[in-house]
């Protein structure tokens, strides 16, 4: 395949790690990247290694101290500064406050008020946009896909979000990307992403699926710091939590909800949009897949292995579970980056051919 010229937005906890597995990948060239506070544009390739040192430690992540949605804000006419864009500017961050964190710390970073517009603007040399940005307001990314949309950007759009009830609201705006010439991949992290592809070819013994079992480990000792954004989202899948109480948790209060429960943190019934995204592919109905997990924020051992457990009858009568497991070794990191830019490269062959629309990552596997 000829070079696919990506941007990440939000170059946080994931995004950083996007940028850098994207090394390891053949004939991806990063040429753009931002955060809430400043956009990095070389469209003969950002220095990777240079904006991931800036950025160590210092992901201008969080929401921010003032009460202002970080991802937050009305949708906007194209042209004009955003709401979203807006509200990235404001301060607040796990490790660094301020207007100098996150990717202004880069000497190919530039402080700006309007970091999407920015990339958006330059999209005429951008394949395909890796959204690694926060979910914690669920109309967030639509909204984001929109104004790509508006701006006449053809090319991919790939996120990892993980609410089911998001890929209604790109299913709503499917008309408007497919108008623009957008493939929208869906989901395209861990879970969502590889596990409900994994569980998408394990459903192929089966002529019919009785339930998709998903149970996930991840131990982060030593990206606790980086990924607080994710551990803040996924705080609003526990028992008397939800979007807004934990958007509203100050930092001090996530350190007591971990220290309470010893760094471990479980998970039972999430909504996690694999359930939405296996029956869109067909493969089963939404109720019959469950997912939940346990997080080790205190160790790096998985608390538990992730696997995929798919339950069904064959052809010839028989009732099996076939079983996906990814390997302790391998870290949550790694099982989000590589789906995620495996998913780019899926998606911009479609792209490239004239295939539009919103694809989930079931979708782009054998069908049911
Ligand atoms: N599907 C999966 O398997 C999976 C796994 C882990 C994380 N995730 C998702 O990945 C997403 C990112 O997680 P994270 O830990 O990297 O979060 P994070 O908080 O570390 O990073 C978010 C980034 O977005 C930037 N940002 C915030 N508002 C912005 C705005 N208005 N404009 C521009 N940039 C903005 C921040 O500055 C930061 O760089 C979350 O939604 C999380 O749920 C998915």
């Amino acid at each position: 395949m000829d070079d696919i010229r990506f941007a990440v937005l939000g170059t946080g906890g994931i995004g950083r790690r996007t940028l850098e597995v994207a090394q390891y990948k053949d004939g991806l060239t990063p040429v753009a990247a931002c955060d809430r506070n400043g956009v990095a544009v070389d469209h003969d390739g950002l220095d990777v290694e240079e904006l991931l040192a800036a950025t160590e430690g210092n992901i201008a992540s969080g929401p921010t101290d003032d009460g202002v949605e970080t991802d937050g804000g009305a949708s906007r006419d194209a042209g004009g500064a955003s709401a979203d864009d807006a509200a990235g500017g404001a301060t607040g961050s796990v490790k660094q406050t301020g207007d100098g964190a996150g990717i202004v710390a880069s000497e190919q970073g530039e402080p700006t008020e309007t970091p999407i517009d920015d990339v958006i603007s330059e999209s005429d040399g951008i394949d395909a946009v890796v959204l690694a940005l926060p979910n914690l307001e669920h109309d967030f990314i639509p909204r984001v896909a929109e104004r790509f949309a508006a701006a006449d950007y053809e090319g991919v759009l790939v996120d990892v979000l993980k609410r089911s009830r998001v890929i209604g609201m790109l299913d709503d705006r499917e008309e408007t990307l497919v108008d623009a010439g957008i493939t929208f991949v869906c989901g395209a992290g861990a879970t969502p992403g590889v596990l409900t592809g994994a569980a998408a070819l394990a459903a192929q013994s089966f002529v019919e699926v009785e339930s998709v079992e998903i149970r996930w480990g991840v131990g982060l000792k030593s990206g606790y710091e980086d990924n607080r954004g994710t551990v803040r989202e996924d705080i609003a899948h526990l028992d008397g939590y939800d979007m807004e109480r934990a958007r509203e948790l100050s930092e001090a209060e996530i350190e007591a909800l971990v220290t309470d429960r010893d760094g471990v943190l479980e998970f039972h019934d999430m909504e996690h949009a694999d359930d939405v995204l296996l029956e869109r592919a067909g493969i089963c109905d939404a109720d019959d897949v469950t997912v939940g997990g346990v997080l080790d924020v205190r160790s790096d051992k998985k608390p538990v292995t992730t696997t995929v457990r798919v339950t069904g009858r064959t052809f010839d009568g028989e009732r099996g579970t076939n079983t996906f497991q990814l390997d302790d070794a391998t870290s949550m990191e790694a099982n989000v980056n590589g789906p995620a830019l495996g998913y780019v490269k899926a998606a911009v062959r479609r792209n490239r051919t004239g295939d539009y629309g919103v694809f989930g990552p079931a979708e782009l596997m054998p069908g049911f």
